[in-house]
């Protein structure tokens, strides 16, 4: 069958940025968070509330979130070893870590927890080689790499890892087409070079990258709709855009990319009924490619948001009080 290779932008599709539909449709959400809506489901709840908390927070309306809940949320899924668990009673993680973390940092109430905990638990996750493990159970993947750091950054606690291992780990997972995969040898794709240009980024060893061969790959993925891919072949998708757009932002490249087109694609994502952005138009939307959608948006200039940071998916005002900089390419 005919395979498609990239989805058209139809004449009907939004074409303005419906802000406040966004604001209702993510503020719904927290709503019905006790109805185990997929994101919301236990095994995924602190990434849903981290979704869903920085869209609004983009949109300038973290005001409409209820706090205190959710700090007691955060609170809750503090597990003895100091990581984070999805939600109460789960496994702790470092996806959900970096997650709670970040969220502690919007909210200014990163002294609320024990950070001292949260480090020794990040720490006990690196492995001889400089690599980390997501969980006690050690499976090993550059997404973790980035999650461990950028949780340190934000705690200004690098000081607790073997920074020269952590950074040969990453760059040993570069590949011939400037790309980085999962673990040595893996094939480049968008999301795991976003994760190791955020770890060198954080660490201050961009310097160490092709950031031109790496800057061609990732305009590579930008499809005639406008929209980018997350590998060569593969169809279009708003989180693949944020994935290329922030790693484009990282190393200096983002005007590489037609922004015309992207912005175009981005749009035509929303939902106009509903309000929140899908994986490509017409499809349904969700909290994830929301929060990815106005983040692309807010790197594409969009001035009805809050400037994003392309490392941590997080608002610039929320990391200037922490002095929270990390290096980019110009
Ligand atoms: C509805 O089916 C799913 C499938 C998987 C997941 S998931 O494992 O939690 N996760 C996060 C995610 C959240 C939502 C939302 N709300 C929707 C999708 C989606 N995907 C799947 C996806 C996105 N683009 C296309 N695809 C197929 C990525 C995945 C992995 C991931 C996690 C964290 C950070 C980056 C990537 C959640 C829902
Ligand atoms: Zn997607």
């Amino acid at each position: 069958d005919f395979a498609r290779k990239d989805v058209e932008v139809g004449e009907s599709a939004p074409k303005e940025l419906l802000l406040e539909k966004h604001a209702d449709y993510i503020h719904a959400y927290e709503q019905k968070k006790d109805s185990y809506e997929y994101i919301m489901a236990e095994f995924l709840r602190m990434s849903g509330v981290y979704w869903c908390l920085t869209a609004m927070d983009l949109a300038k309306s973290l005001d409409r979130m209820n706090r205190a809940d959710i700090l007691q949320f955060i609170k809750e899924s503090q597990t003895e070893s100091g990581g984070f668990a999805a939600s109460q009673g789960h496994d702790p993680h470092l996806l959900h870590t970096l997650c709670a973390v970040q969220i502690l940092v919007m909210f200014d109430a990163v002294d609320e927890v024990s950070s001292d905990r949260i480090v020794e638990y990040v720490k006990a996750r690196q492995n001889e080689d400089g690599s980390f493990g997501g969980d006690e159970w050690n499976e090993i993947d550059t997404r973790f790499s980035l999650c461990a750091v950028a949780c340190l950054k934000l705690l200004n606690r690098l000081d607790a890892i073997d920074i020269p291992k952590a950074t040969a780990y990453v760059l040993s997972c570069q590949n011939f087409d400037g790309g980085f995969g999962t673990r040595p040898g893996s094939e480049s794709h968008s999301g795991q070079i976003y994760c190791c240009l955020g770890t060198l980024a954080i660490l201050g060893e961009l310097h160490r990258i092709d950031a031109d061969r790496i800057g061609w790959w990732l305009c590579e993925r930008q499809c005639a709709s406008g929209g980018l891919n997350g590998r060569p072949e593969k169809l279009p998708d708003v989180c693949y855009s944020w994935w290329v757009l922030a790693s484009l932002a990282i190393i200096g490249r983002l005007h590489w990319i037609d922004k015309v087109s992207m912005k175009r694609f981005i749009l035509a994502c929303q939902d106009d009924e509903t309000g929140g952005f899908a994986d490509r138009p017409g499809d349904m939307p969700d909290p994830f490619h929301t929060v990815f959608g106005l983040a692309g948006l807010s790197l594409l200039g969009e001035e009805r948001l809050k400037p994003v940071n392309p490392v941590f998916c997080m608002p610039e005002d929320r990391l200037a009080p922490a002095s929270i900089r990390v290096q980019l390419l110009n």
